[in-house]
């Protein structure tokens, strides 16, 4: 039976990461001149998402993304190759002219994410990564043309993955957002 294909770093089962990955280096899909970036640390808060907007390896449904620290990264080749791909957007996401690949994304905007980069820790050129633990934005992978009689089948793939299926982030996430919106308006103190 051929399963539901999610992408290609987990359709295989998903890998868990290392306790003692301490950070690599993020390198682009291209040949010439690839854009280099060093992360300090293991990531946080890895998932799969199936937003239009993360950058996907081809024929994936979804993308694997997690943050860091923006202090933790560093572009160190080829950053001339870089650029912002939509300056309007909340996640600053920093793409190869030549490849696509999204190298990193920070987020400078008053928000609860601001101080940390998106980034897509397949591309690290070293193993050990923190594994996926979830899969946000999942209905949206329709937006990208996938059929909606096909949303049973991948959520259920999802489920056999251990990548528990939300519609947007994780409920630990959006409490995480909703309290920082919170505090900010004065309803919660502290
Ligand atoms: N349904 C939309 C959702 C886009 C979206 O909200 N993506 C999330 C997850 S990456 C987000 O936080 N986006 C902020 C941004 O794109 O800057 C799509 O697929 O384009
Ligand atoms: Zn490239
Ligand atoms: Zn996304």
């Amino acid at each position: 039976m051929a399963s539901v294909s999610i992408h290609p770093a987990l359709d295989g089962g998903v890998k868990p990461g290392s306790a003692s990955f301490s950070g690599g280096t993020l390198v682009c899909a291209c040949a010439d001149r690839p854009v280099k970036v060093a992360i300090k640390g293991q990531v946080a808060h890895n998932h799969a998402c199936g937003c239009t907007k993360c950058w996907k390896p081809d024929g994936a449904r979804f993308s694997v993304v997690a943050v860091t620290a923006h202090e933790n990264v560093t572009v160190l080749e080829n950053g001339d190759k870089l650029a912002v791909v939509d300056p309007s957007a909340l996640i600053l996401r920093h793409a190869c002219k030549g490849c696509g690949v999204h190298m990193y994304g920070p987020v400078e905007r008053d928000h609860a994410f601001k101080g940390l980069d998106f980034i897509h820790p397949e591309r690290f050129q070293e193993a050990g990564w923190a594994e996926p633990g979830f899969a946000a934005f999942v209905s949206s992978i329709i937006e990208a043309g996938v059929d909606p009689s096909e949303m049973d089948g991948v959520r259920a793939r999802l489920k056999e993955l251990g990548l528990e299926p939300y519609d947007c982030l994780s409920p630990a996430l959006m409490d995480y957002i909703a309290t920082w919106v919170a505090k900010k308006s004065g309803v919660l103190k502290g």
